[in-house]
């Protein structure tokens, strides 16, 4: 709560809360306008089959089931041409998507007419093609058969998509179809991402002995981008707070974001940059009853939003899933991607009283659909396990005030891989 208060302020604040997006570039974007249909779909009659356009009243049934009728051909109508009228006792040859002939009200398929097909149109001018003296149709075709009338689909000035739509690609297609080629969108909430630690080199670059290869930018990266957000600048600084002060002040004034979110430096040690480095500013350090992302940093530099997590890869992955996206979700307007389920533990598992514990699993769907799945653990409770992560597909949650978990218990788990 307190880091959607802390975070939606800010982003209401920001005078582009929406921006215009290219169609091309807008899937998972959240529209922030209603957007109505400028035209209709389809924006004219046209024909569903290869086939004649008719006037049913020259098929109209005056005998028996079976009875045929001969018309004459009239000129061909590609798809992509206005055509003339037709004219009483003549059948059009029509192809799908063509625009009916004004007059025409019904459509009878090719395979339904002798001869069933039409002759190859190669190496002939589109409208002149398949001239043939008559045709015969079956009698008895109701008004309307096969035609796909104008703004049968949505017509022109109706609601094609409310404020708040998340854009697939079913979305977008139906934008595309009525000629929309930009869209209004809520902007992306935009994450300025520092990685601390002296020990923290970048993936791709030599270790020296203590060092170890940046995992966390990459996860909270990933998880950012998943959930809506921008990344505008990520930096791993070393564990000087004076240079830490230095360059946050030096990236917020060049482009100031919705949101600054640290990792590492915030625990008990003796060299805790983050902590150290903002000693000055309005952000509060805390402890939180949970394991991992025990440690917790919460305020607000220059006036932006900022959190700092705890410096180990799945402490920063716990934090992120507990307090900023369910926040990140408020102000993108996109849903959760982690369905909530309960399932049942494969094996006993003990969790500190105190503490909300959230371990890794493998979550193994149930036999018969209806009934409850059971979640298989992976690796320990420790926060540095990211093989452990990368290998499940679920966060199992061990409540505060209950220490032992026997096999076969309930537990509430978030699936990963959605
Ligand atoms: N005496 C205490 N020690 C610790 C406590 C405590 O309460 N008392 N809390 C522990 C817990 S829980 C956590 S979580 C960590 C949090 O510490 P920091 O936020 O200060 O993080 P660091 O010390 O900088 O790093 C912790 C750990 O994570 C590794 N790390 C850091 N950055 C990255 C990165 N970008 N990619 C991969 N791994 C990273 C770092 O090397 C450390 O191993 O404190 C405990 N200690
Ligand atoms: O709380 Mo720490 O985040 O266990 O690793």
């Amino acid at each position: 709560m307190a880091v959607l208060d802390l975070l939606a302020a800010g982003f209401r604040e920001r005078p582009q809360a929406v921006e215009d997006e290219f169609l091309i570039s807008a899937r998972g974007r959240v529209l922030a306008a209603d957007v109505a249909a400028p035209g209709s779909l389809p924006p004219f009659a046209n024909s569903q089959m290869d086939g004649y356009a008719v006037h049913s009243a020259d098929l109209a049934t005056s005998g028996q089931p079976g009875k045929r009728v001969e018309l004459a051909v009239a000129a061909t109508i590609p798809a992509g041409f206005e055509p003339p009228a037709l004219v009483r006792g003549t059948a059009a040859p029509i192809m799908t998507g063509a625009m009916l002939p004004p007059g025409a009200d019904a459509v009878v398929p090719i395979e339904q007419a002798v001869p069933d097909s039409f002759p190859s149109a190669a190496g002939s001018p589109a409208v002149e093609v398949l001239a043939r003296a008559t045709v015969s149709l079956p009698a008895g075709v109701p008004a309307g058969q096969y035609v796909r009338s104008a703004g049968s689909d949505i017509r022109a000035g109706d609601p094609a998509l409310p404020a708040g739509t998340v854009l697939g690609p079913g979305q977008l297609g139906l934008l595309a179809a009525l000629g929309v080629d930009a869209v209004r969108v809520r902007a992306r909430p935009r994450v300025l991402l520092l990685t601390t630690g002296d020990e923290v080199v970048e993936p791709g670059l030599p270790l020296q002995p203590g060092q170890i290869h940046d995992a966390n930018t990459t996860l909270l990266r990933s998880l950012l981008e998943e959930a809506g957000a921008t990344v505008l600048r990520t930096r791993v600084l070393a564990d000087s707070p004076q240079e830490f002060q230095h360059r946050l002040h030096e990236d917020l004034a060049a482009e100031a974001p919705d949101l600054v979110i640290t990792s590492g430096g915030i625990s008990k040690g003796a060299f805790e940059v983050v902590k150290q480095g903002l000693g000055r500013e309005d952000v509060e350090f805390l402890s939180v009853a949970m394991q991992p992302g025990g440690p917790q940093g919460i305020g607000r530099v220059a006036g932006i939003p900022f959190l700092a997590f705890p410096g180990n890869p799945v402490s920063c992955v716990v934090s992120f899933e507990m307090f900023l996206r369910p926040a990140l979700g408020s102000v993108t307007g996109l849903p959760r991607p982690r369905p909530e389920l309960t399932a049942l533990l494969t094996a006993g598992v003990h969790s500190p009283a105190g503490k909300h514990q959230v371990r890794r699993g493998r979550y193994l769907p149930p036999a018969e659909p209806g009934s409850t799945g059971q979640v298989e653990l992976v690796g320990g409770p420790s926060s540095h396990l990211v093989h452990a992560l990368a290998t499940s597909n679920a966060l199992v949650h061990l409540p505060a005030g209950r220490e032992a978990f026997p096999a076969g218990a309930e537990v509430t788990v978030w699936l990963l891989d959605r």
